[in-house]
């Protein structure tokens, strides 16, 4: 049974309609008109316990708003959600126990205290027994490294120790349902490094389900095995993402350094079975071919076989570019 099922979610805004510039401006104010904007449309997602799920999706897509409709911060429009059969707008309290959320563009410390003291009113706000918050906070401790700010005042910490000490304030209460919106924003890559190592264990060892929303691909692909792209409001692509990698990456190219500058026009003449397309320097050439016709050995004997190149180098398409094409809708499902 799916610990999360949203159907037909819709949510729309009221925006002022006004025309642009001074003079749309002061007619608002004179005359105030506002039209419907569907944020999140019609969208059916369903979790199972123990998933990791990416959602994903350009700026405005409206996975903030889907976020917020999951944990019940906002009311639906339209449509259902059930977090472990709750709705969960209408059930905050009893929802709460059972989910951690983290905005990483906000912070839910206590500003002005110690984290030590956040995490104890937390502790006593989920009626936390004191032998598991001490094993929930050595165990954050050990992955997280949390003693050595635990003291420090929130407003005092860097941006990733903030981000380490929220994500221990999401967790303290050993939630089954984690919505990470943007965890790891603004993080240098060794911070990163270790909340995605974080999260993965969370997944494996703990059976904890999530969903995460990133503009970071590497925390895609490092914590999430299924991804959900959505864009305008409606979800694009839904589904494993070995699947996605298998389904849509369907060539591979191999880069060569020639002994002299590159001549693209005449290379694709005499090979027109491969795209081409030149490199950064002049003697940089690369060739895409499409994996289901030929093997890496036999363009291998061709190319080095006629082109003598000084280096060469393989590689296929990241799962970036097939995002980025989801995204502008070059792709179906
Ligand atoms: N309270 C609100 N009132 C009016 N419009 C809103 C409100 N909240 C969000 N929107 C609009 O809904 C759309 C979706 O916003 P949302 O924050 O969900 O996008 P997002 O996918 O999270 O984007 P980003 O990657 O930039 O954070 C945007 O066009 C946004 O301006």
């Amino acid at each position: 049974m799916p610990i999360l099922q949203a159907q037909s979610l819709s949510k729309r805004f009221r925006r002022p309609d006004k025309d642009s510039g001074f003079k749309g401006a002061v007619k608002h104010l004179m005359q105030r008109k506002y039209k419907n904007f569907t944020a999140v449309d019609a969208i059916d997602l369903s979790i199972d316990p123990g998933e990791s799920v990416a959602y994903v999706g350009p700026n405005g897509a409206g996975k903030s708003t889907t976020v917020k409709l999951l944990t019940g911060i906002l009311k639906p429009s339209d449509g259902t959600v059930r977090v472990m059969g709750r709705d969960p707008h209408v059930e905050r309290i009893a929802n709460a126990h059972d989910i951690g959320v983290l905005f990483g563009q906000r912070t839910q410390l206590w500003w002005d205290l110690p984290v030590e003291e956040s995490l104890k009113l937390l502790k006593h706000m989920y009626g936390v027994s004191d032998a598991d918050y001490k094993a929930r906070i050595e165990r954050f401790d050990e992955l997280l490294d949390l003693g050595e700010f635990m003291p420090a005042l929130a407003r005092t910490l860097s941006l990733g120790q903030r981000m380490r000490a929220d994500l221990a304030c999401a967790l303290i209460h050993n939630p089954k349902m984690v919505y990470l919106d943007e965890p790891t924003i603004g993080l240098d890559i060794s911070v990163k490094d270790r909340l995605r190592a974080f999260l993965r264990n969370l997944v494996n060892e703990e059976g904890t389900t999530l969903l995460l929303t990133s503009h970071d691909l590497a925390d895609i692909e490092e914590v999430c095995d299924r991804i959900v792209v959505i864009d305008e409001g409606k979800i694009a692509y839904d589904g494993p993402i070995v699947q996605l990698k298998a389904h849509y990456i369907t060539t591979k190219a191999v880069n060569l350094v020639l002994e002299e500058a590159a001549d693209v026009k005449a290379l694709a003449e005499k090979f027109p079975t491969y795209e081409w397309t030149a490199g950064e320097a002049a003697s940089e050439v690369t060739a895409t071919y499409e994996s289901a016709r030929f093997t890496t050995a036999e363009v291998l004997g061709d190319l080095t076989g006629q082109l003598a190149p000084r280096d060469l180098s393989l590689s296929e398409p990241s799962i970036e570019d097939v995002i980025r094409r989801l995204y502008a809708g070059e792709l179906t499902k």
